[in-house]
């Protein structure tokens, strides 16, 4: 039997570490800038007084949904939000098409694809929910 040496095993580090705040707030700046002038998604996103805040919410959510934690913790209510939108599948469709556009405007291919596969998980949800 060896001894001294580490068994080799995986070390798991959140999508969180590998990303970094800072580049969390770009994307989500970078998307929310494109949907409010996209021909099909913007009129969604016309009524929203405090978009800042909005922003930053949303990087809230996607802080914690990439395994972070917030010093102030918020409440989101996704199904909450997005019933009584009228949201289509073609909405959807185009909104995870923008969203991986940016992502990989961003992030180094692998990151953007491992962002954008939990997009596809938590829309695909938001469909059985709200169509
Ligand atoms: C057709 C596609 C979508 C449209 C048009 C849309 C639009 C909106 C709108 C209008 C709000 C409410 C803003 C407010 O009143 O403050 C919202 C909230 C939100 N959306 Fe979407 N959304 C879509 C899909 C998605 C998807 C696929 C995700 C995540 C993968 C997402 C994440 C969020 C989050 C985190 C919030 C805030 C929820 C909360 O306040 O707790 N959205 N969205």
């Amino acid at each position: 039997m060896q001894t001294g040496e580490p068994s080799p095993r995986r070390i798991f580090e959140p999508l969180c570490g590998k990303i970094g705040r800072d580049r969390v707030d770009q994307v989500i700046h970078a998307f929310y800038a494109t949907l409010r002038t996209d021909p099909m998604l913007h009129g969604f996103f016309d009524g929203i007084a405090d978009f800042a805040g909005h922003e930053s919410h949303i990087a809230d959510f996607w802080w914690v949904a990439l395994g972070g934690t917030l010093e102030q913790p918020r409440q989101f209510d996704m199904l909450g939000r997005h019933q009584g939108l009228a949201l289509t599948p073609a909405a959807f469709a185009r909104w995870l098409a923008l969203f991986g556009e940016t992502l990989t405007e961003y992030l180094p291919i692998e990151l953007a694809a491992q962002w954008l596969k939990m997009a596809e998980a938590i829309a695909a949800n938001l469909q059985r929910h709200t169509l």
